[in-house]
């Protein structure tokens, strides 16, 4: 497990994060999303132990990063923002050099290189120089590089950063296979990869958590969808009157129906809403064509969320 516990980290007078804390389960595929200087990447660069915190402290299953940063960086695979070129190196050389960086004995060291050229499917490019490949490759390199000796976290900042379409969707299956053996937190502004990949995400806004939701949990408003054939305000002062009901709109309206958008109180017992407001269609005698709970985007939620000033 991953616990960030009130991370903060100042640049000069710039504080680039503020008082973020988090917990990242075993197995989890978390992504970090944020608009650009939100504190993305240095909340990656605290997490894999390249950047200290000005205050706070990240754990990693227990241990404290900054003190044991050595054996904790073992266990762990960094694909850096800007990951650091080397053009003249052969691919298979340069990740030989990385396993030997990065501490892996050098009897397992080519074991190590032929699974993470197999994982990124570059085991035919093994012997090109780095300079000749394309831009979705060496980003394939850079994931090679982190996944090296099997590492049980994986941070990983903007993969698909630069990469055209078809590199992307490759990308993020390379990302979804990988977070079958390993806990992975993705950063990017990009929401659909968001939606493609992750289990949980985390928002930041001006380098603070503005939230942190499953995605199954986001996606469910507290609104339900309610289309009846009975738009008079006797109705709608019906429903107003629903112990669960906070506010009652009015929605799209089409001959022979209309739609009511019942804002519900917070945590209050989505069931029972259901069932009250329909008993209270029903006994209206009006006819009930649809309740449902209101599905949001990620992108709407997101939009919410960099709008809200408290
Ligand atoms: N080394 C540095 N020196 C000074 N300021 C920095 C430094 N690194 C980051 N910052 C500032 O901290 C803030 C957060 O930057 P960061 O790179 O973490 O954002 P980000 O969310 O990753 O952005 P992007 O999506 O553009 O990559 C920005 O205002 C940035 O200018």
């Amino acid at each position: 497990m991953i616990e960030a516990s009130h991370l903060s980290r100042q640049f000069g007078r710039k504080t680039a994060v503020s008082n973020v804390s988090f917990n990242i389960e075993a197995g989890e595929v978390v992504g970090l999303l944020g608009p650009n200087g939100a504190g993305k990447t240095t909340i990656m660069r605290m997490l894999s132990g390249y950047l200290e915190p000005t205050t706070g402290a990240v754990t990693v299953n227990g241990e404290n990063l900054g003190q044991n940063a050595y054996s904790i960086q073992r266990q762990l695979g960094y694909l850096p923002e800007n990951l650091p070129v080397y053009p003249d190196m052969l691919v298979a050389d340069y990740l030989d050099y990385a396993a030997t960086i990065k501490g892996i004995e050098r009897g397992d060291r080519s074991r190590a290189v032929r699974e993470a050229l197999l994982a990124t499917a570059m085991m035919d490019r093994a012997l090109e120089r780095i300079a000749t490949l394309s831009r979705g490759q060496k980003q394939r390199v850079g994931v090679a590089q982190a996944i090296l000796g099997r590492p049980r976290f994986l941070i990983l900042d903007e993969p698909t950063n630069g990469l055209d379409p078809h590199q992307t969707e490759q990308m993020r299956d390379l990302v979804q296979q990988l977070s079958r053996r390993a806990t992975v937190i993705v950063s990017t502004h990009i929401m659909q990869e968001v939606e493609a990949m992750c289990d949980r995400v985390l928002m930041l806004r001006d380098g603070q958590l503005a939230l942190d939701r499953a995605l199954g949990d986001l996606h469910r408003s507290n609104t339900l969808v309610l289309r009846t054939d009975d738009d008079t305000p006797a109705l709608q002062a019906l429903l107003e009157k629903v112990p669960q009901v906070e506010r009652v709109e009015t929605g799209a309206a089409q001959p022979g129906c209309r739609e009511y958008l019942l804002h519900l109180r917070e945590g209050c017992n989505t069931d029972l809403a259901a069932s009250n407001i329909s008993h209270c269609v029903l006994g209206a005698n009006a006819r009930l064509f649809q309740l449902e709970c209101r599905v949001r985007s990620l992108q709407e939620v997101f939009a919410e969320v960099m709008l809200d000033d408290e």
